[in-house]
């Protein structure tokens, strides 16, 4: 079942794997200043699938940038799974991003010269890491892409260079995975195949997921969807389906009726 909860963003009761609190982030000063997040409070639950909407230019890439360490917000706090993005120098930054957080982006973004399995491992020989082989063979079993391992991204259809993809951003364990629309370029049975596997990292492989889209379809696979407008939270939605967030979006651009108009005196 459905349902609206009345407080939007407010702290949840689990130790949230990430969150922010009053995260403000300005581009740009004087009157062409654009305030992209605006006093920014959230939880990301631990173990979970999270999907971020909102209208274009409301906030949701700034947000995943900024929680991801990728931006500096102007103001406020990010925390990833205890650390505090803002005191990290760009070294740390660094280091955090290639061993704590895994990335899945609209365009794939996979070494075109590389296997399958070289691409997924990447992230490990750039930490100079070790490999855990089980692991591998973990992720590489929930995306069923075995069979594919020796293959280039060019010799792969874009459901399976994704595929690729949500594998690299697994396969150090991340304290958390942020996708940015990780199926804006794929048709349906492609985008199907992608969130049945960002669905199983979490379900199966305990992984945390905050994912960005505007798609109704997509966001029903989360567990929970958080509206944004203007760079604040509105509204958030629990155990969605694709009628609730439909529903949702459509009371959310509805014209705003002033109180107390339409009264009868
Ligand atoms: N580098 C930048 N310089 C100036 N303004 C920016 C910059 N990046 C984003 N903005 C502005 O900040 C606001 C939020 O942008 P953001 O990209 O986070 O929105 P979004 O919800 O991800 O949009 P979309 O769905 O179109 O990707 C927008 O008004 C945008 O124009």
């Amino acid at each position: 079942m459905s349902h609206a909860t009345p407080a939007p963003s407010a702290p949840r009761p689990a130790s949230p794997i990430a969150s922010a609190r009053g995260l403000r982030k300005v581009y740009g000063d004087g009157p062409a200043a654009v305030v992209a997040l605006d006093d920014v409070d959230v939880d990301f639950a631990r173990g979970a699938l999270t999907a971020i909407m909102g209208p274009s230019g409301s906030g949701k890439s700034t947000l995943m940038h900024c929680m991801a360490g990728l931006d500096r917000p102007t103001s406020g706090r990010a925390v990833v799974d205890g650390q505090e993005i803002g005191g990290l120098s760009e070294k740390h930054l660094t280091r955090l991003r290639r061993t704590r957080l895994g990335f899945v982006f609209q365009a794939f973004n996979l070494v075109p010269t590389l296997t399958a399995r070289e691409n997924i491992t990447l992230p490990v020989d750039l930490a100079r890491g070790r490999l855990d082989e089980d692991w591998f063979e973990e992720v590489v079993d929930a995306v069923g892409l075995g069979h594919r391992l020796d293959h280039r991204p060019a010799e792969l259809s874009g459901g399976q260079q994704q595929r690729v993809a949500c594998a690299r951003a697994l396969i150090t364990r991340p304290s958390v995975v942020f996708a940015d629309e990780p199926t804006g370029n794929l048709d349906s049975v492609s985008s199907a195949e992608v969130l049945g596997f960002l669905r199983r990292s979490v379900d199966r492989l305990g992984q945390s997921v905050v994912m960005v889209t505007h798609d109704p379809a997509t966001a029903a696979y989360a567990d929970r969807v958080l509206f944004l407008a203007d760079g604040r939270f509105v509204r958030d939605l629990e155990a969605p389906t694709a009628d609730s967030v439909i529903e949702a979006l459509r009371t959310l651009s509805a014209p705003q009726v002033p109180a107390g108009a339409g009264g009868v005196r």
